[in-house]
């Protein structure tokens, strides 16, 4: 049956997501707090900015009241980056809907709070509402999901039958939503491939080639792993599509936004060059400064993000980072996982 569902955030992602619930019959209203966007979506029914080239099937209406569009659905998405999380959950409060469900496809951890996004919405709506929320996350383009192209991803919520509602929502044969009850690991895994994707960007930018970039991905995933076991994640989420799924898209793919930030900075940019460039989200690197610290905190051994926050942030050169990383004292590849197997 159709339902009238709020996607908040009119970005690529926002946009791509509410193409697959209007392909699948619903009514979408689209948020978004720009308001020469939300006129020029309505007239074109094209997001020019984030997704050129590509014609919004029938069923999308954006809008620029929060109230408006939120009233009366049956879900309502969170797609706006993880800084403004925090902003835009305290603008929906005053006029969340009564039954709505509440998921987020956002990837991000929060610097000095080290929150994942699930817990600034809740830490948000304390006081107002204590519905649990569900991610939806895994390999998924914008780029290519709003082309109706093969994508899977997994929806997860401390409350099965909230997660069972996205999968719902979204499943169509182009959009293939599995259901996990680890949170913690689908919202870790999520966003902390995007600090290896702006690895594998760093690498390919210096003109290393593929030897290193597995390298990334599978030491990445291992260190990865081993703090999100530390912070209750089960470690065989790290093998599904929001932990290597996801890894893999990321690193491999020129639709990547973290990666490209990366290969401009492994090509000589600054940090500032490259993201005036992309003008796009680039998660990566709020998380790798919160990650960095979260490590330590946590006592957890995290070399490459740790290579990757000096590159950002401290004015370290990549191809010092990359000797330091392979001149390492030597160790045995597995000890490391099997702790985080020990842990459980
Ligand atoms: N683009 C993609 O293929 C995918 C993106 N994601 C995640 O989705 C989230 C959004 O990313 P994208 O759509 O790619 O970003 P984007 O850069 O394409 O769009 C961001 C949107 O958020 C809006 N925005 C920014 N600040 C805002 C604020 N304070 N209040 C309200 N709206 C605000 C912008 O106007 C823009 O419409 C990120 O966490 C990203 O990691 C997840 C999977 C795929
Ligand atoms: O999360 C994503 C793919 O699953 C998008 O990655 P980027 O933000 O690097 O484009």
């Amino acid at each position: 049956m159709p339902k009238q569902i709020a996607v908040l955030g009119a970005g690529s992602w926002g946009t791509a997501l509410a193409m697959v619930l209007a392909d699948n019959g619903h009514n979408v209203r689209l948020w978004s707090h720009n308001s020469n966007q939300v006129a020029s979506m309505n007239v074109s029914h094209q997001n020019e900015k984030y997704l050129p080239g590509i014609v919004l099937p029938g069923g999308i209406t954006v809008y620029e009241s929060m109230e408006d569009a939120v009233r009366d659905t049956a879900a309502v998405i969170f797609v706006v980056p993880a800084k403004a999380i925090r902003e835009v959950t305290a603008k929906l409060a005053a006029h969340l809907p009564a039954d709505a469900v509440i998921a987020h496809a956002t990837k991000g951890i929060e610097p000095k709070t080290s929150k994942r996004v699930s817990e600034m919405i809740e830490e948000e709506l304390q006081g107002v509402d204590h519905r649990p929320v569900v991610v939806l996350s895994g390999p998924s383009h914008a780029e290519e999901v709003a082309k109706r192209q093969p994508t899977t991803l997994s929806a997860s919520s401390v409350d099965m039958e909230e997660a069972q509602k996205i999968q719902e929502l979204f499943m169509n044969e182009n959009f293939r939503v599995y259901t996990i009850t680890d949170m913690v690991g689908v919202e870790f895994g999520g966003s902390l491939k995007n600090i290896i994707a702006l690895g594998a960007g760093i690498s390919d930018g210096l003109g290393y080639g593929d030897n290193a970039k597995a390298a990334l991905i599978t030491r990445g995933l291992a260190e990865i792993a081993r703090l999100g076991t530390k912070l209750g994640a089960n470690p065989l989420t790290f093998i599904g599509l929001s932990g290597m799924g996801d890894l893999i898209v990321t690193c491999t793919s020129v639709h990547s936004r973290n990666w490209r930030t990366g290969n401009m900075l492994g090509k000589g940019m600054t940090l500032e060059e490259a993201l005036d460039q992309m003008g796009m989200a680039v998660e990566g690197v709020r998380t790798t400064e919160a990650v960095a610290e979260l490590a330590q905190q946590a006592g957890v051994d995290m070399p490459i993000t740790q290579g990757i926050n000096q590159v950002l942030f401290h004015g370290a050169k990549a191809k010092d980072i990359v000797d330091q990383l392979m001149t390492r004292l030597p160790k045995h590849e597995m000890n490391d996982l099997q702790d985080v197997l020990n842990t459980r």
